[in-house]
Parts: structure tokens; C-alpha cells; sequence
């Protein structure tokens, strides 16, 4: 409901429950710290989701008054058999949480700000805490999933990555699918995976709900929002490295997240420092990049118009991307990778190859690494930074603050892609060695040429990729996610500061 309003939309109410008479003290998270639940009350509230600046959610409350506690009682049940009809809306979860995410606190959030908000909208929910990195990928591997209506994360792009490899991983082996064949036609999980963001970046938070903040993803979790996503597989030959949802970056990117990770102890400001360290080293990888352009999209990373909540870009490559029924007797089909548009090639100098498969938003790059990508247009925006002197590049880093046009610089190309390839050319290095000449028993100084692998490693979601060489494959709407894409809104934010952690 906005403040400005009195109608209140079903499909935005969490729970109506009856109320005492002097019951119902807000806390300072808009809870309610006494619900009764007498027979006889004549008092009930309805809690409902209440917007306020920043796309920021709060749980909100208005209490109705009946004269008569049967027709106080009628109510009560009337709205909430209208509420069970909202079958988009889960009932039962399974939540995992990862205690060491960000400032580890994902198991106080969760306790404190999501699980009194499900209990409030009778969600009923199985809490893992994972002991290990890997934990709930595993587990998702061998747990029953047929009763459940959705999956949750408590944690950053990482923890979010192990959820979303698992699930997939796990669909494509139940339907029989070669998760390894680059061509083959994914099937799509059924489960919604929600995001309560506890981590360092919380990327695939902003990107989706364009905040990064516990309880408002728990409030799209229960009112059952469905928001599909693109997810990106990288292959190495004939094997699935992983799935992705966002960034993709090699160079500079994947500099910065192989320095970063060895210093997770410095919690997230290790992105900072380690985007400063590889900025100064400016180091330029050479390789090629084939790909696939997206031909029929009819939209481009150039566009103005960002992807919001209802965009039409999304639904139509939604409409054309209707999955056809699964019928695990058929062999996995293959689809059509050679577009009429036919592959084109870039051979050269980069300081960075990136690729985002949305805006790759984040609470310091509010407006993204690729402002106008798309959620669910099945498509990825590839961006090749070319060698450039150091100044050059910071100009670019420095647009990321702002919305002017970020990709007008002459080193820079962007494509809008389905599919690419990267192809690294390896890097024969002169050094002068001090070597013993054995004849003349002296040593002397010689120029001998070694082979010096000077390869970078992908950054995949935050995530390390040690093989340069990989395929990338765009699948349409893939999953889904309790979002509903970026609200629009009068304000908007920035900050004062850029940031290398895409
Ligand atoms: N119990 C655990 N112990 C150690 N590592 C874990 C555990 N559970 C999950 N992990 C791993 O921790 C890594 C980082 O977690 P997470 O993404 O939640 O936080 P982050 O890295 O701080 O945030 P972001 O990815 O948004 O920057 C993930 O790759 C995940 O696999």
C-alpha cells in the first residue's frame, strides 16, 4: 500500500490474524510483539507490505474494529481462505544459511528478521545452517524436494551461485539431460529460489529487487512474486564449469577476484583494495572472442530504457522462448546456435572481456556494469576492453558513478550476445637468465626465450574459474526467483564512490 493511498491490493497483504484489545506493540521492525488469538475477539489486523523510499519494503499493519466477534470471525476466515487462493504463494521451504557470509551475521538476519515475518505468514520453513563451502550444493544433490514450493538463501552471490548450480545440476539429472553438451536444451526447475541477501556484494539482490535488504526479499518471498532470470553455462570442451547468473569478467575482473579471495579476512573492502592493487598493475591478456550477436532482440546495450519490473523486452523472449514439454524417452534436443546474424570474431589486446548477463547492479555500481541488460531476454552483454594507457581505463571505471555513457570510448566494443567463446593466446615472454656456458665454464648472460603462461582466471559471480578457455551459452529464463524485477521510482541512488567488484 503507498502512504499515499488507502486501497490495499491482496496480492500485497502477508497475514491477517485476529488481535487483542490492547495487544499489538510494533517493534522497530514494523513487528508485532503480542498476537492473541481468542475466540471472542472483536479486533483484527491485516499485515500488509508497506513501500517506503528506495524500493525498501516493511511489513505494515491496519487493525479493522467489528461490533459483533462472529462477524470479527467471518472476516478473519473470508481473507484467509482469499489469501490460501494466492497460489503463486509458497507454504513450505527449505532455507539455507550460510553463518560466514559478509559480516557473518546470516543466521542472527535470518532469525531475527525473516523467520518471525514467514511464522507471520505461515510459511513453514526447514532450516539448514551449512557447515562447509559446497554444503548446500550437496545437499541438494540427495534431499527430497517434491514437497517443497521454494528454496532460500541466506547469504551473498556465492552462497546464492552454490544454490543455483545445485538446483539446475539436480533438474537436469532427474529429466536426463547432458548437463556437459553445451547445445542441449536445459530443462527448467520448478522450485523459485528467494534470495535473503547476507553477503559482501549481494549483487543478484540489487539486480533483481534493486536493493539489498533482508526484509523486503523476505516479503517478495511471501507474497509469492515470480521473477524469471537468465542464466548463463560456461564449458570448458565437452564439461560444464558452472552456471552463472550475472558477471562474467576475465582480466582485470578476474585479477581482482583471485587477490580478493586470498584476503576474505578483510572482509568487504578486500574488493577496494584489491581493484586498486590490479589497477596500478594493468596487466593486458591476448586472446580471441568469437560470438553469437542477438539478431531479433530489437534492443541493444546502447538502450536508455532499463529493465524494470514488467519489461516487455523480457516477456516477449519469454513468449518466444516457451519451453517445449519434456518427454525423457526423446534424445535431449539440441538448439539452434547459428543464427542468421552467423558468429563474428575479435582478435586482440584486452585489458578486461566481460560479460553481463543482467545490469550486474551492486550498492556501490547502482546503475550497473551494463546499465540497460535485461533480466530474462536471454541474452548476455559482452564488453571487450581493449589495451589502453591506465588513464583511459579510470575514465571508464569512473562512468560506472554515473549515467552517462559508459561504453562511448574507442577501446571499448559491446555486443549484445547469445553464445561466445574466448580463445587465450599464450604469451612468450624474453627474459635474460644468468646461464652457465658448460664450454667455457663461465657464466654469462643469454637472452632465453621461455614459455610464460600469463593467463588471467574468470570471474564467475564472484566466483574463480581457472580455465581461460571457455564456452558461454545464454539459456532464456532458466529458473525463476521470488522477485519481481526493479521497481520504478521517483529517486535514485548513488555513491560517491566506485568499486572493482563489478
Ligand atoms: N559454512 C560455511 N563455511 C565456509 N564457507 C561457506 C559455508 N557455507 C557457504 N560457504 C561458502 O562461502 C562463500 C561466500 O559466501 P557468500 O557468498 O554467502 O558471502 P560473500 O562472499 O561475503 O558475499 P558475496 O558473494 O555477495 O560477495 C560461498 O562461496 C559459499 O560456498
Amino acid at each position: 500500500m503507498s502512504s499515499d493511498s488507502n486501497v490495499l491490493d491482496l496480492s500485497e497483504v502477508i497475514a491477517v490474524t485476529p488481535v487483542e484489545k490492547h495487544g499489538g506493540q510494533r517493534n522497530k521492525d514494523g513487528f508485532s510483539d503480542i498476537e492473541l488469538t481468542p475466540i471472542s475477539c472483536s479486533r483484527f489486523a491485516v499485515h500488509y507490505v508497506e513501500k517506503k523510499r528506495g524500493r525498501v519494503w516493511r511489513p505494515g499493519r491496519v487493525t479493522f474494529k467489528c461490533q459483533d466477534p462472529t462477524v470479527c470471525r467471518e472476516w478473519i476466515d473470508r481473507l484467509q481462505e482469499r489469501l490460501n487462493q494466492e497460489y503463486l504463494r509458497p507454504r513450505r521451504l527449505l532455507v539455507f544459511v550460510n553463518p560466514f557470509g559478509g559480516k557473518k551475521r546470516g543466521v542472527q538476519i535470518y532469525q531475527q528478521k525473516v523467520a518471525p515475518l514467514f511464522d507471520l505468514a505461515r510459511i513453514k520453513a526447514d532450516v539448514i545452517v551449512t557447515e562447509r563451502a559446497g554444503h548446500a550444493q550437496d545437499l541438494l544433490q540427495e534431499l527430497e524436494l517434491n514437497k517443497l514450493d521454494g528454496i532460500v538463501c541466506v547469504g551473498g552471490d556465492g552462497m546464492f551461485s552454490e544454490i543455483l548450480n545445485g538446483l539446475i545440476v539436480r533438474t537436469q539429472q532427474e529429466a536426463g539431460v547432458d548437463k556437459d553438451w553445451l547445445a542441449a536444451e536445459l530443462v527448467r526447475p520448478h522450485l523459485r529460489i528467494g534470495i535473503i541477501p547476507a553477503g559482501s556484494t549481494d549483487a543478484v539482490s540489487y539486480a533483481t529487487v534493486g536493493v539489498n535488504d533482508p526484509v523486503t526479499s523476505a516479503l517478495h518471498i511471501i507474497i509469492g512474486d515470480c521473477q524469471p532470470l537468465d542464466v548463463s553455462s560456461v564449458h570448458y570442451r565437452s564439461q560444464l564449469l558452472r552456471y552463472n547468473v550475472s558477471f562474467l569478467g576475465y582480466g582485470f575482473y578476474g585479477d581482482v577476484v583471485r587477490d580478493s579471495d586470498l584476503r576474505r579476512w578483510m572482509g568487504p573492502t578486500r574488493y577496494d583494495y584489491s581493484g586498486f592493487k590490479k589497477f596500478c598493475r594493468r596487466k593486458i591478456y591476448e586472446g580471441e572472442v568469437a560470438f553469437l550477436p542477438c539478431a531479433d532482440q530489437g534492443s541493444s546495450p546502447y538502450d536508455q530504457i532499463r529493465c524494470t519490473e514488467g519489461c516487455l523486452v523480457c516477456k516477449q523472449a519469454g513468449e518466444k522462448n516457451k519451453p517445449t514439454p519434456f518427454n525423457p524417452s526423446e534424445e535431449p534436443r539440441a538448439v539452434e546456435t547459428f543464427g542468421p546474424g552467423g558468429w563474428q570474431r575479435v582478435r586482440g589486446r584486452f585489458i578486461a572481456i566481460n560479460a553481463a548477463t543482467n545490469s550486474c547492479a551492486c550498492k556501490k555500481t547502482p546503475k550497473g556494469v551494463s546499465p540497460a541488460a535485461h533480466l530474462a531476454d536471454g541474452c548476455t552483454d559482452l564488453i571487450l576492453i581493449h589495451a589502453t594507457p591506465r588513464y583511459r581505463f579510470l575514465g571508464h571505471l569512473l562512468k560506472h558513478l554515473t549515467d552517462s555513457d559508459r561504453f562511448n570510448h574507442s577501446f571499448i566494443e559491446v555486443y549484445r550476445v547469445r553464445e561466445f567463446k574466448f580463445r587465450p593466446v599464450i604469451i612468450e615472454e624474453t627474459e635474460d637468465e644468468q646461464v652457465e656456458d658448460e664450454e667455457a665454464g663461465v657464466l654469462s648472460r643469454r637472452n632465453r626465450r621461455r614459455n610464460t603462461r600469463r593467463n588471467s582466471v574468470w570471474n564467475c559471480d564472484g566466483e574463480i574459474i581457472d580455465q581461460p578457455a571457455v564456452d558461454v551459452k545464454v539459456h532464456c529464463q532458466l529458473i525463476k526467483l521470488f522477485a519481481r524485477g526493479i521497481e520504478e521510482t521517483k529517486q535514485s541512488s548513488c555513491w560517491p564512490v566506485g568499486c572493482f567488484c563489478a
